[in-house]
């Protein structure tokens, strides 16, 4: 290392020493004032309690915050024209003086940071990437913008960037904040009402770039979307735990984040169907299909019925059902709430034709007590209006098909056919958006769900202690929706346990979140679509995807693949080039989508190569040719990351793991043997395909996803031939 740098670093590490000492003081701080607060104790009038336990949250999430940043707190630093100097880090920081020591990386003055370049340098004369381990500077890369050389800059921070890219993989997506390029950044500030697209090839950043986007959103809206919460929708649990640690590195906590699988709380499914019976759940003809069979569960008997009750006759009219189920419908209300309505109308009229003409209120009290504990009674008014559950009503449906061609408004009848399934097997991830309809026409009283805050706020509207608890936080000025009044108030009368929101959010199928993002955006069907939509009534979407990646038909548009939110679209965004994936890798994968016949519409272009990234044996003996690769690529890998570090993954067929027996899943350890479509999402440092003509059964798009999870190597071993644009693009090694 030149001696300059040396100097160099060793300036910086005065500064990062001193970055350190305020963050450690202010989150200390912090956490005391939370401490002072909960020494209050339970005493005090209901106003200080009140006060008291805005106080504790707010600073105990505030302390939470700054504990979870500690690598990397600061990354870079602007020497502008005007000779003023900016450090930009992971947060905000002032010095004890009250001058600004440390810029958050998403305030407007950090813009420059990540866009200047040497055409455009934005009053930057030199651009500092500043490298650090836990709290040491290890070096320094400068790039003066106003240099001839700086008008040909690729990438900004080109070292840091290599070296991020480059490392070996630990099985946790890490974030980018110190090496964010200036396409992503673009995308990460956009400033998009409605729903922003960013469609990019495997490898671009889309996940990285969509978390981003999420804490810059938090960050610069944090009144609005503390209040209301983020929603991140992944494919899978794997993949959901495999970015779980980007947002808390960015000091960023409370975000929610689900599989389409997972949405309804309390309710889980895993299945995947077949790409034709997937399409099939999804078509919003179903809206109305369940609407009408929710309907036809409110009938009209077929001729009145005579009931023997308590030694009198009473009879249950058709035009009296018609009256009540008229009225009934008549309150808005869902089925199973508004069936209290239907009934007590037809008790309270058998119980009138009951008292013949008595009509003291006890006697009539009496009479309705009577019809309301018969059985035959019940089981009457019951039949014209069946209380049922979403996954009840449902497995009807799709058990009788003569029954979902009754009710049916606008399926096909081979599509009715495909949904075919008999009832106890197990649910499917495409029926989640259908379940989530039921449960929104038969009520929150359904099997699925708790109650909906909505409904506990109105019931406590004009709750004195939600006043309270309002004026407690409007009055410290605290802001932020991590205490709200409503969840004070039921705080302070002892019937709730303080919970986060996200934790909130997670457990009410009602909630409304103020955005919502949306990964592997192209696989959703118009159903989970209508399902996202009603979650975020703002419409506030980041939607991160690859059409190219897509499973069955490929799509043709974003307006199209987004269904009921395409009308919502404002702004699509294109990236475009691959970080992940060698260029040897990238672009083998791009020809042999073209040979197939499937060129890609959103081609990419790799950041870097590497020598030797691809190779492939011929065997005939698959499964112990798997093995014995599997065992050369960990000690290659051995060698150049070091001993039992970086990630593997042996990528096969479901039909292949099924043969030999094999479980696949993402494993904490080294090695992961999976499916592409559990692949989807993830990287690892060297992929095994296994016999790749296999996985091109699953389509050309899962082939796809399989060829680009490598950062460094992807080794096909295969008895049969490579699949057309292969063979003839690199020898067997
Ligand atoms: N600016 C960057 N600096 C450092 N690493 C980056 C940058 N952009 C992307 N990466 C890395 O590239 C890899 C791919 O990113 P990401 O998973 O977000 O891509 P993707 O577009 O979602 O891919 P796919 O469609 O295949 O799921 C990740 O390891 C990510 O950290």
């Amino acid at each position: 290392m030149p001696n300059t740098e040396v100097g160099e670093i060793a300036h910086e590490q005065e500064f990062v020493d001193r970055a350190y000492e305020v963050l450690d003081r202010q989150r200390a701080q912090f956490r005391a004032t939370q401490r002072q607060a909960e020494a209050q104790g339970a005493w005090g009038t209901p106003q200080a309690r009140t006060e008291r336990d805005v106080t504790a949250a707010h600073y105990g999430d505030r302390a939470a915050r700054l504990e979870r940043i500690e690598d990397r707190l600061v990354f870079g630093r602007l020497d502008n024209d005007d000779q003023s100097t900016m450090y930009v880090g992971r947060a905000g920081l002032k010095s004890p003086d009250g001058t600004r020591l440390l810029t958050d990386w998403r305030a407007p003055a950090a813009t420059p940071f990540y866009q200047a370049t040497g055409l455009d340098p934005q009053g930057v004369a030199r651009r500092r990437h500043i490298s650090t381990r836990m709290r040491t500077v290890v070096g320094v890369e400068d790039e003066l913008l106003n240099s001839e050389k700086a008008t040909h800059l690729q990438f900004q921070g080109e070292g840091a960037l290599m070296a991020a890219v480059g490392a070996a993989r630990d099985g946790h997506m890490g974030d980018i904040v110190a090496t964010i390029q200036a396409e992503q950044d673009r995308v990460i500030r956009a400033d998009t009402k409605g729903v922003l697209v960013v469609q990019g090839g495997p490898g671009t950043g889309k996940t990285a770039v969509a978390l981003h986007r999420a804490a810059y959103l938090l960050y610069n809206q944090r009144e609005r979307l503390e209040r209301s919460g983020v929603l991140i929708v992944g494919p899978t649990r794997a993949f959901l735990r495999y970015i779980e640690r980007v947002l808390p590195s960015l000091g960023e906590t409370g975000v929610v984040s689900l599989t389409m699988g997972d949405l309804l709380p309390g309710f889980s499914a895993h299945e995947i169907d077949p790409p034709a019976v997937a399409q099939a759940k999804g078509n919003l003809a179903w809206i109305d299909t369940l609407k009408n069979a929710v309907r036809d569960l409110q009938r009209l008997p077929n001729e009145d019925v005579v009931l023997h009750l308590h030694g009198r006759k009473a009879t249950l009219t058709i035009d009296m059902v018609r009256a009540a189920r008229t009225r009934a419908r008549r309150t808005g209300k869902a089925h199973n709430e508004a069936r209290d309505s239907f009934a007590l109308e037809l008790i309270d009229g058998l119980a009138t034709q009951l008292a013949s003409g008595e009509t003291d209120a006890d006697t009539l009290a009496w009479w309705r007590d009577i019809v309301r504990e018969s059985k035959d009674a019940r089981r009457e008014i019951n039949l014209c209006w069946m209380p049922t559950t979403p996954t009840t009503l449902l497995s009807r449906l799709y058990a009788r098909p003569d029954y979902l061609t009754r009710v049916n408004r606008g399926l096909s009848t081979e599509q009715i056919d495909l949904c075919r399934r008999a009832p106890g097997e197990p649910w499917a991830i495409a029926d989640v958006p259908l379940l989530d309809e039921l449960d929104e026409l038969l009520g929150y009283s359904s099997t699925l769900t708790r109650k909906s805050a909505p409904h506990l706020a109105a019931e406590h509207s004009h709750n004195e202690e939600i006043e309270r608890a309002q004026a407690a936080i409007s009055g410290q000025d605290l802001g932020g929706g991590l205490v709200d009044a409503e969840t004070l108030a039921r705080l302070a009368r002892g019937e709730e346990e303080w919970k986060p929101l996200s934790e909130r959010a997670r457990e009410d199928r009602a909630w409304a979140y103020g955005h919502v993002v949306v990964d592997e955006a192209q696989e959703l069907t118009p159903m989970m679509w209508h399902s996202l939509l009603r979650r975020c009534p703002s419409r506030s979407f980041t939607v991160v995807g690859d059409l190219d990646q897509a499973r069955g038909n490929r799509p043709s548009s974003w307006y199209e693949t987004l269904g009921p939110a395409g009308p919502g679209l404002t702004e699509e965004c294109v990236l475009t080039i691959s970080y992940r994936t060698p260029r040897t890798l990238t672009d083998l994968a791009q020809n042999v989508q073209e040979a197939l016949g499937y060129p890609a519409h959103f081609p990419v272009v790799a950041a870097r190569d590497l020598p030797d990234a691809l190779a492939m044996t011929q065997t005939n003996d698959l499964e112990a040719e798997t093995q014995r690769v599997l065992e050369i690529e960990c000690e290659l890998l051995d060698e150049s990351v070091g001993e039992g570090l970086g990630q593997v993954a042996i990528i096969l067929s479901e039909e292949r793991a099924r043969t030999w027996g094999l479980q696949p899943e993402v494993k904490a350890q080294r090695v992961s043997i999976l499916t592409p479509l559990q692949a989807k999402g993830l990287e690892f440092d060297v992929t095994i395909l296994v016999e790749p003509s296999e996985i091109l059964t699953g389509g050309p798009g899962d082939l796809f996803v399989a060829m680009t999870r490598s950062t460094r190597r992807l080794h096909a071993v295969h008895a049969q031939e490579l699949p057309a644009g292969w063979t003839g693009q690199v020898a067997d090694n």
